[in-house]
This record gives C-alpha cells, sequence and structure tokens, in this order.
C-alpha cells in the first residue's frame, strides 16, 4: 500500500466515526483535537468518549449506522443546549470525512460503500486498503507535528518509533519552531529573498538553537542570533512578537 502523505485542515469541518470503540475512540480524540467537528454513530461508546460527549466535544448519534446517514448529518446534540430549547434539532451540514472503526466487517464496508456514493473520504479501520487513508502515529509539540507510517505493514513498529520520538523530541522544539516562526515573519515583512533567508535560518538552526535552548543558554542564542542575522535580534523580542 503506497500512500501520499499530507495534512489535512479538519477545523470546524464536520467528520464522522462510525464505531465508538478502542480505535473509533482513537480517531475521534485526534480529530477533536484538530479542531474538527465530530459526530460519532455507536450504540456504545468507551468511557474515554463518554467524557468527551457529556461535556458537548463531540456528538454521539446513540445507534448502528444507517446508509443516509453520511448525506445530510444530522447535528444532534448529545446533550441539550444550554438553553434547552434547540438542543437535539437536526441542524444540516456537509460531512467532510468519514472514518468506519466498528468490529463488524458489513458494517466498515457499508460505511465505505456509502462514502463512495457521495464521493467523500473514507478511512476503513479493518480493511485500510479499501480505504481512502490510514492514520499515521503522531507526536506533536505545539505546531510542530511529526507523524510515522509503516503503509498499513506494522501499526505497532508506529508506535515503537512514535515514543521514541517522544522521548528525543522535547519542549524546546516547541520554542524553536515559535522562535523560528517569528524570525521568519519579520524577514518576510521585510522582503522576498529566499535564497538570502536559507542561509540565514540554516546559520540559525546549525549553529546549535536547539541545544542551547534545552539547557537554557539564552546570552549565547542572542549572540548566536546576532552572529548569523546581525544586530537587533534577540531571544526576547522575538518571543514577544508571537
Ligand atoms: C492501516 C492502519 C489503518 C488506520 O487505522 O488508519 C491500521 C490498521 C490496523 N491496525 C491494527 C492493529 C494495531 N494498531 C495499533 C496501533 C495503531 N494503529 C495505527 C494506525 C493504523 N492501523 C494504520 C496504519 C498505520 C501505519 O501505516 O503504520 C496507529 C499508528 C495510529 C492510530 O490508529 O491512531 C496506532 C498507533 C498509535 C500510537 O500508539 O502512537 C496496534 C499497536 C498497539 O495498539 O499497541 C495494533 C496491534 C498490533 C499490530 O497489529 O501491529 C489492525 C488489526 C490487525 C489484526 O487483525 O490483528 C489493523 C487492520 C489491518 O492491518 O488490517
Ligand atoms: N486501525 C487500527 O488502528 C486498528 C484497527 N482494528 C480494527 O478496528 C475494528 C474496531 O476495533 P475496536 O475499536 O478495538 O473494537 P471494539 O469492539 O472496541 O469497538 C467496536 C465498536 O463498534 C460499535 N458498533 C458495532 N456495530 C455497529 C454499527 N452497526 N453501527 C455503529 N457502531 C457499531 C460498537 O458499539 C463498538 O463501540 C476491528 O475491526 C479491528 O479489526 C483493531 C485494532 C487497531
Amino acid at each position: 500500500m503506497r500512500s501520499y502523505p499530507v495534512n489535512l485542515h479538519v477545523q470546524d469541518r464536520l467528520c464522522v466515526v462510525v464505531g465508538g470503540g478502542e480505535v473509533g475512540t482513537r480517531k475521534a480524540l485526534r480529530l477533536m483535537r484538530c479542531g474538527a467537528r465530530v459526530t460519532v454513530i455507536s450504540p456504545v461508546t468507551t468511557p474515554a468518549l463518554k467524557s468527551v460527549i457529556d461535556s458537548g466535544d463531540v456528538r454521539w448519534l446513540p445507534r448502528a449506522f444507517q446508509s443516509g446517514d453520511l448525506i445530510v448529518q444530522p447535528d444532534t446534540a448529545s446533550k441539550p443546549s444550554p438553553e434547552g430549547a434547540d438542543g437535539g434539532l437536526p441542524v444540516p451540514g456537509v460531512v467532510f470525512m468519514v472514518i468506519a472503526a466498528t468490529d463488524q466487517a458489513p458494517v466498515n464496508a457499508a460505511v465505505l460503500a456509502a462514502a463512495r456514493r457521495i464521493g467523500i473520504l473514507c478511512s476503513v479501520a479493518d480493511q485500510p486498503e479499501t480505504g481512502d487513508f490510514t492514520l499515521p502515529a503522531m507526536v506533536s509539540r505545539g505546531d510542530l507535528i511529526v507523524t510515522v507510517s509503516t503503509s498499513g505493514k506494522s501499526p505497532a513498529l508506529a508506535r515503537r518509533l512514535r515514543k521514541d520520538l517522544e522521548a528525543q523530541l522535547g519542549e524546546e522544539y516547541d520554542i524553536a519552531l515559535k522562535l523560528l516562526g517569528a524570525l521568519r515573519e519579520r524577514l518576510l515583512g521585510e522582503g522576498h529573498d529566499p535564497e538570502a533567508h536559507k542561509v540565514r535560518f540554516r546559520r540559525v538552526i546549525d549553529g546549535g538553537l536547539i541545544p542551547l535552548i534545552r539547557e537554557g543558554r539564552f546570552g549565547d542564542i542572542d549572540r548566536l542570533l546576532t552572529e548569523a542575522l546581525g544586530e537587533g535580534y534577540t531571544f526576547e523580542s522575538l518571543m514577544k512578537a508571537i
């Protein structure tokens, strides 16, 4: 199975997870953390899912999947809204993607068939090669995202690598990314010169930015910034600009 890696923007998009067991829970929670509007369709859910349903962060249709579920997704609240008036009213929405994660192969196949009919993205947990995408293991540090895929060959190895990367990638990467992002905005604000910028970023990164942040050597960071970029760039002033 060969795949094309992408980073999908799911913010505020309606995403449906069919099946609220261990696997459905993992997929729904990640979608939620990435800002999607998530609806889980499943007669039963795990306690972890139940708690985000109770807090209103994920919606739940407590029943078996029906073939029309993806056409107009009823935005049924799992609990009444604070006013109590509109809670549970169906609000039409376009489903962006669906993940079939039940333990029933024919149900997962029916979800895929329903997705195919309307041309939306579908991932199938038990028959991954039949669907449109698979999910990688993931480490995030602020806006830094590192993912691991084994092209479906060994999810257990993906998990192992994720744990190794987690141990290797400390909070210094989040701070470094914030700093480099602020620096990039400032340089781009002064004009577009990709070749010159490339050299300057490499000097900062290859000059030891990451270990200096890890060790809290802020004086040395400022010296590195001056060497690589000239006067007027300090850790504090760049971080203040965020
Ligand atoms: C193809 C894919 C489709 C998809 O789900 O998108 C898929 C499919 C399947 N996984 C199965 C089993 C396991 N899955 C895990 C764990 C994870 N699985 C994840 C992704 C993927 N799993 C996609 C490919 C990813 C890639 O390319 O590497 C991770 C990375 C991400 C996530 O799910 O969030 C997450 C680790 C998260 C983390 O910890 O960081 C473990 C390990 C464990 O739990 O300890 C086991 C048991 C051990 C083992 O089997 O390896 C089975 C049942 C096989 C059977 O019948 O026995 C199938 C079905 C099949 O292969 O047919
Ligand atoms: N992709 C992955 O990472 C992995 C995939 N798998 C596969 O994923 C599938 C699910 O695994 P688990 O979550 O561990 O199973 P599980 O047994 O914990 O959960 C299954 C869920 O599906 C729901 N369900 C059953 N019939 C349904 C229907 N008609 N409509 C809607 N929901 C329905 C159940 O209520 C339950 O919540 C299995 O087929 C397994 O082969 C298993 C491990 C990892």
